[in-house]
C-alpha cells in the first residue's frame, strides 16, 4: 500500500476523541522533556504516533515501537509527509521478543493497561533504558467503575510505585493531571503521569 492509503488509515484511527486525548497528553509531557535535546526517545505502543510525533522537536531521535504493523505504516506515512528526519519506526512486541535497542527515555502512553504482566514489562523497559535516564508512563488512575477482562482497571500510585522500584527504578514521581468524562471504557476517569529514574552508573 502507498503512503496515501496509510494516511487514510491514520485518519480513520485518529478519531476526534483520540486526538483530543493525545493533545492533553502532549501538553503534559512536553515540559518533562525540557533539556532533552540530546536524548534518544522510544515511544512503546506508539500507535500512529499521535503523541510522540508531537514531541519529536524536543529530543534527538524518536523510535516508535508498536506490535501492529498497520499502525506503524500509518505512522511512517505521517513521518514522511511531515519530513520528520529524526523519527523512525520498529515493529516489536516486548512481551514476545526483546530487540537489542536502548534509549535515554522510554515513554508509554495508555499502553501499560493493555499488558497483563505489568512487572515483567517494567523489568524489560528498565533494561532498555540507559543509566541515569528515565521511564515516563501515562495511564489511568485505578478506577473501580471499569471492568474488562483484558484490561487493567487503572493503576494505584502505591502499587505501581512498588512495582517500579521492584523493577529497579530508584525513584518515581507520580501525579494526576487530567480528569475527563467517559474517557476510560466510557467511564469518567483520570490520567496520571509517572516519571521513574534509573540510577546513573557508579
Ligand atoms: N504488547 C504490545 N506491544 C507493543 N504495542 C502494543 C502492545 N499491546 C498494544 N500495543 C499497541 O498499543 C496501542 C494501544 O493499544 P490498543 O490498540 O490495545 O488500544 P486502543 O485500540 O488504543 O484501545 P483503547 O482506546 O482502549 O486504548 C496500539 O497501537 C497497539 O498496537
Amino acid at each position: 500500500m502507498d503512503d496515501n492509503v496509510f494516511e487514510q488509515l491514520a485518519d480513520k484511527y485518529d478519531t476526534a476523541e483520540r486526538k483530543k486525548s493525545a493533545d492533553i497528553i502532549v501538553k503534559r509531557v512536553r515540559p518533562e522533556l525540557a533539556g532533552s535535546t540530546t536524548a534518544s526517545f522510544i515511544d512503546y505502543g506508539s500507535g500512529t504516533g499521535l503523541v510522540s510525533l508531537a514531541l519529536a522537536d524536543l529530543v534527538e531521535s524518536v523510535l516508535l515501537v508498536d506490535s501492529s504493523g498497520q499502525m506503524l505504516e500509518a505512522a511512517e506515512a505521517k513521518i514522511s509527509r511531515r519530513g520528520l528526519a529524526n523519527c523512525r519506526v520498529q515493529h516489536a512486541d516486548f512481551t514476545k521478543e526483546i530487540p537489542e535497542i536502548k534509549a535515554d527515555i522510554i515513554f508509554m502512553s495508555l499502553v501499560l493497561l493493555h499488558i497483563p504482566d505489568t512487572e515483567g514489562m517494567l523489568r524489560t523497559l528498565f533494561r532498555l533504558i540507559n543509566n541515569g535516564e528515565k521511564l515516563i508512563i501515562v495511564d489511568f488512575d485505578k478506577n473501580e467503575r471499569v471492568h474488562h477482562p483484558a484490561v487493567h482497571h487503572g493503576f494505584s500510585y502505591s502499587r505501581l510505585k512498588k512495582q517500579l522500584s521492584g523493577a529497579g527504578f530508584i525513584s518515581t514521581d507520580i501525579s494526576t493531571f487530567y480528569r475527563g468524562r467517559k474517557i476510560f471504557m466510557k467511564k469518567d476517569a483520570s490520567m496520571f503521569l509517572a516519571v521513574s529514574r534509573k540510577q546513573a552508573e557508579q
